[in-house]
């Protein structure tokens, strides 16, 4: 296929996207499904455009002057590779599949409307309503650290030190160009992609099937870290899900205490069993039963909620959930992540620790929880999390934004990671 066809081809999954209110990775699996004939390049470069139009949807519709799909893909695409109108035209003349060229009067709305002179909102690429959230999250910094939201991710992997080293997998993923992360100890990185390529599948490496690593965000790295889970401990991951925290940890356990994965949904654990054998952790025990935690009540020394939340933190990864999100999910969530901190906070034993962990950005589900479990339970204190950053990160604490009371927030901006809260509290 040429740049028509894909163009053609992104513009109809972005309309499949918008009538039926579904997740891009469906939709582009549909696409695939029923366009067989299209070869992996096609398909990694299409799924750049869908991604790159959903990353880039206020910047395109600004351009344009409105959201059509078309407008969205052509917008994405000149903004991605830097054509203006004429040459993007010219790189589809002559092209059979093409869409519909930028007409004249499509030309002089782009004239009328260059980006250096969109508002603030436009530049953030974040949905209207979310403005004053992201205004109050990042104060004066709101528009660069949103618009770093919508940057393609790269791909992180952690090294799993329970069956190998950074050095071995480093090796072993060469071809890749794969590098150490810069803050996560244990992290290797693959930079986001360029143009219309595609990352390399890391997990069909025999590497990934022998267990040496994981993929997982570096901010998902970090704050496992932060819980400071260290051998032979006592653990809770009250929100398990898949296991990513919990195979952090069992490997900075050295494979020595107990974690029980616990999840309220039993099938968001299923893969965590698959996870488990291929690391090679045998200190974790999933638990889809709450009756079976009860005999823990008061005796644990770490208790980790890695809460439901917005997931706002991952829009580069996954920016069609931004324009799916509404207030009354933002709420939905607010009262599941008190109600769960609450019911964990009573796992923990005296002198034990309550990690809360979120991938949000906003206050609403990171601070202002912190703060309100803290009234509510005066037999918890936050540790002092600046020092807790700097005993992990020394020397690069500082590019975490840190709120005594509150605890750590990551971002793409500050720290080139998925935006993650991370808040320590201490049972007295
Ligand atoms: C952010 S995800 C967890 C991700 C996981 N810890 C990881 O690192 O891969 C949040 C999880 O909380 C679970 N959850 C939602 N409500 C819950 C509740 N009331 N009690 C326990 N878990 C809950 C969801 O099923 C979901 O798997």
């Amino acid at each position: 296929m040429r740049l028509g066809g894909r163009l053609a081809a992104a513009i109809e999954i972005l309309e499949d996207i918008d009538r039926r209110y579904r997740p891009a990775a469906e939709a582009l699996r549909d696409w695939g499904l029923s366009h067989r004939f299209a070869g992996s390049k096609d398909r990694a470069a299409i799924g750049n455009l869908v991604y790159d139009a959903l990353r880039r949807k206020r910047s395109a519709a600004w351009m344009f002057q409105e959201e059509s799909p078309r407008a969205l893909a052509f917008g994405a695409l000149m903004i991605e590779a830097g054509h203006d109108p004429e040459a993007l035209n010219g790189a589809l003349a002559e092209d059979n599949f093409a869409p519909a060229l930028i007409s004249g009067e499509e030309a002089d709305r782009i004239a009328a409307h260059p980006l250096g002179e969109a508002p603030d909102g436009v530049r953030a690429e974040c949905p209207e309503w979310c403005e004053p959230l992201l205004r109050r999250a990042w104060g004066d910094d709101w528009v660069a650290e949103a618009a770093a939201l919508a940057e393609r991710p790269p791909l992180d992997m952690r090294v799993n030190t329970l069956k190998a080293t950074r050095e071995k997998v480093a090796k072993a993923l060469a071809r890749t160009g794969v590098y150490e992360s810069e803050l996560a100890l244990q992290g290797l990185r693959i930079g986001p992609i360029e143009g219309q390529g595609r990352h390399p599948n890391v997990q069909a490496e025999p590497a990934f099937q022998k267990g040496w690593f994981e993929v997982q965000d570096e901010g998902s790295q970090i704050v496992a870290t932060l819980t400071e889970a260290a051998a032979g401990m006592q653990v809770l991951d009250y929100c398990a899900g898949a296991g990513g925290k919990s195979l952090a940890m069992s490997a900075a356990m050295g494979n020595t205490g107990q974690i029980q994965a616990f999840d309220a949904e039993k099938q968001r654990l299923a893969p965590i069993f698959e996870r488990l054998k291929r690391a090679g952790c045998r200190n974790v025990q999933a638990v889809a039963d709450q009756e079976v935690l009860a005999a823990h009540e008061g005796r644990l020394d770490l208790v980790v909620v890695d809460a439901p939340c917005t997931g706002a933190g991952t829009w580069r990864r996954r920016p069609d959930a931004k324009w799916r999100l509404g207030e009354k999910q933002l709420e939905q969530r607010q009262a599941e992540q008190a109600e769960i901190l609450r019911r964990a906070a009573r796992f923990v034993r005296s002198g034990g620790r309550l990690a809360y962990i979120t991938c949000s950005v906003f206050a609403e589900e990171n601070d202002d929880q912190v703060r309100a479990f803290l009234e509510a339970n005066p037999d918890f204190r936050p540790v002092d999390h600046e020092a807790l950053c700097e005993r992990h990160f020394s020397g690069k604490a500082a590019k975490a934004r840190i709120d005594r009371t509150t605890g750590i927030a990551l971002s793409p901006g500050r720290t080139a990671t998925d935006g993650f809260h991370f808040a320590a509290l201490e049972r007295v």
